[in-house]
């Protein structure tokens, strides 16, 4: 069976100032697999919005191939159009001055559904993103939250198998993001499949079945968020909290640590990394031998992952 998503060695370059070049993406292969819902991470600049542009055939690639449950983008236009859903976040696409109401319909008459069909899908979308009572505001009193919820009924008029997600959450609070994200989930157990762009790694490692973290187009790993440390052949850690800092001096010296961290988010959590499986061993057994109950075995966040893939490169692109 065809994967949702397949490019092979994807390419897209952008000229800009006349001579200078960008590569976006540089020969990026990457599978989707049906009713999967997978994260596409990366840094500003990244490729992400170009991929994801180039699979809804809204841009062409420069080279390589991408098909979309097995329609070439390029050759295949037309059927790809009518499998995929594009949701991107911010003002684009949305007609402030019309209601949510009228905006589907426009779209609807765009993707050429017939009236009666988009009337009875917009009311029933617009109900199922929350917007039903506010479904004949115009939008643009329509706050952030409910625009992003509206550009999702958006996507979905045509009842694309396949969507897209750019940043879909971004600028929500966390209820709105939550209900955005429980959507998600109901609309992927009625079969269809995602690819979410995002920066937020609690989002992709509660959402996304796996995840691809891109930089400069190229993919630096792919896989499941909850073993991201194991992507980049990770190493050890052990957990564990204690107000003492000179513990942690000790546990710094013992044979088989390579270094000792203090974590963010809880006072006197401490990250032991270590060599191989038996200084990991060596340090429980050590903690615990001084009465620190609350070591365990770690697994480093998928943000740890990001960061120590991409590098820490602050606010350059
Ligand atoms: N129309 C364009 N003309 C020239 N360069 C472009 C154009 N669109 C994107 N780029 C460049 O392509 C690269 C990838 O951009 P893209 O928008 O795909 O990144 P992104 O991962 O979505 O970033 P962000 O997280 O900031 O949204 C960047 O270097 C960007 O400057």
């Amino acid at each position: 069976m065809e994967a949702a998503v397949h490019t092979c060695r994807l390419r897209r370059v952008y000229a800009y100032r006349r001579r200078d070049t960008v590569v976006a993406l540089d020969d990026l292969s990457l599978t989707v697999d049906r009713n999967e819902i997978h994260g596409l991470l990366g840094p500003n600049g990244a490729g992400k919005t170009t991929l994801i542009k180039i699979l809804s055939t809204v841009l062409l690639p420069s080279g390589g191939t991408a098909r979309v449950l097995g329609h070439d983008v390029v050759a295949e236009t037309r059927d790809v159009r009518s499998l995929v859903g594009l949701v991107l976040g911010g003002d684009r696409g949305l007609y402030d001055r019309l209601t949510a109401r009228r905006n589907l319909l426009f779209w609807g008459a765009l993707y050429k559904l017939d009236a009666r069909t988009t009337r009875a899908r917009a009311g029933a979308l617009l109900e199922r993103v929350g917007l039903g009572e506010r479904a004949d505001d115009p939008v643009e009193g329509y706050s952030r939250g409910m625009r992003q919820r509206l550009h999702l009924a958006r996507g979905l008029l045509h009842e694309p198998r396949v969507l897209f997600l750019d940043e879909p959450t971004s600028g929500l609070d966390p209820a709105a993001a939550a209900a955005f994200r429980r959507l998600v989930l109901d609309l992927r157990a009625e079969g269809r499949t995602f690819l979410l762009a995002t920066h937020d790694m609690d989002e992709a490692t509660a959402l996304c079945d796996r995840v691809t973290l891109i930089d400069r187009g190229r993919m630096l790993l792919s896989g499941e968020p909850a073993r991201a440390g194991r992507f980049l052949g990770d190493r050890e850690c052990v957990d564990y909290t204690d107000p003492d800092p000179a513990l942690a001096d000790a546990a710094a010296a013992l044979p088989g640590v390579v270094d000792v961290e203090r974590r963010d988010g809880a006072p006197g959590a401490w990250r032991v990394h270590t060599a191989d499986r038996d200084g990991t061993r060596r340090v429980l057994a050590w903690l615990l031998d001084r009465d620190v109950l609350t070591a365990r075995r770690g697994e480093p966040t998928l943000e740890e992952v990001y960061l120590r893939a991409v590098g820490d490169r602050g606010m350059t692109v």
